[in-house]
């Protein structure tokens, strides 16, 4: 861990604790526009570090921020942009941006070219290009398919080709955004899994979902709403409220992080919590399959 002080303007300074190579922001604001003329912010005060390797979730409801959090992140251009950061592991170089629907990012033809050219982008060497298209293509599951045209190729399909382009740069940082949100549950677990691999490699990764279902209890999750940060910790806790902070929680009806941001509970933390409520379950509650297997068996 290091220690470093960023420079806000208007003679302000913060002070952030972060990991060293850590992409850090401090104190980012973005407004846009209303159509009514008045100003509303798209970012607000965001102050955020991400490590190397590390994975992180990015909740919230619909314009909350998360996809221009997440594009800053990636290091796309925004325009407005005010603030400090220091992009750390992640350098100056836009990181690889996996869109929700793949045909918005596909620009070749085939699975194959798809690889190729990212490849190309790198400046990749010509005599290595087509080993390493190979490559990719096999790890990712895509070899049966790499020369296929799109049209017949399903959504899932495209979206992992677009998932298998992106990781071809060898990143240190993907970023998701929604990235299976149109997808059947099949080809979601096939991104899901494919991202998973990235992140054991030891690539950081920024998770954008709406799917409250995919968040681990012991995994990062950040939510926004309005453009601020409103939660940053783990997902056990946004969705069933800090431990300890319970029984406050039930006594005074107070909403669990999750619901605070207008986010619907899932089915199984909701059945978690209600059975709790009626004194029939007690924390930590089940996370995994196996756990609610048991739990119910139990009952
Ligand atoms: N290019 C833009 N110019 C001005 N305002 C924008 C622009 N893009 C998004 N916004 C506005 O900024 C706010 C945040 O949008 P953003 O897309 O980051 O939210 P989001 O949480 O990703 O939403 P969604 O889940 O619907 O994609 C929204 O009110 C949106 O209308």
């Amino acid at each position: 861990m290091y220690h470093v002080k960023l420079f806000l303007g208007r003679g302000n300074f913060v002070s952030l604790f972060a990991s060293e190579g850590s992409l850090v922001l401090a104190d980012v604001n973005l407004e846009r526009i209303l159509d009514s003329g008045e100003v509303s912010p798209r970012l607000d005060h965001i102050d955020f570090s991400l490590s190397p390797g590390e994975w992180v979730n990015i909740v919230g409801t619909n314009g909350s921020g998360k996809s221009t959090l997440a594009r800053l992140l990636a290091g796309l251009t925004i325009d407005g942009i005010h603030g400090s950061w220091n992009r750390g592991f992640a350098g100056d170089r836009p990181m690889p941006y996996v869109m929700q629907t793949p045909d918005s990012q596909l620009f070749a033809e085939t699975p194959r070219q798809e690889i190729r050219f990212a490849l190309e982008w790198q400046g990749i060497p010509a005599d290595e290009i087509i080993q390493r298209t190979e490559l990719v293509l096999t790890h990712t599951g895509l070899l049966a398919i790499g020369e296929e045209p799109w049209n017949r190729l399903s959504g899932g399909q495209r979206q992992l080709a677009a998932v298998a382009a992106a990781s071809a740069a060898s990143a240190p940082l993907i970023v998701f955004d929604e990235a299976t949100s149109m997808l059947d549950d099949q080809s979601c677990a096939e991104v899901m899994r494919l991202a998973r691999t990235l992140h054991q490699q030891g690539t950081a990764v920024v998770w954008v979902t709406q799917r409250l279902q995919e968040l681990e209890g012991g995994s990062r999750v950040v939510a926004m709403r309005e453009g601020r940060i409103v939660f940053d910790g783990l997902g056990r806790d946004f969705l069933y409220g800090v431990d300890g902070a319970e029984s406050h929680l039930l006594e005074t009806n107070r909403t669990t992080p999750c619901q605070a941001c207008g986010l619907r509970l899932p089915y199984l933390p909701a059945l978690a919590l209600e059975l709790g409520r009626q004194g029939k379950l007690a924390r930590p509650y089940p996370e995994t399959a196996t756990e609610w297997e048991q739990v119910l068996a139990e009952l």
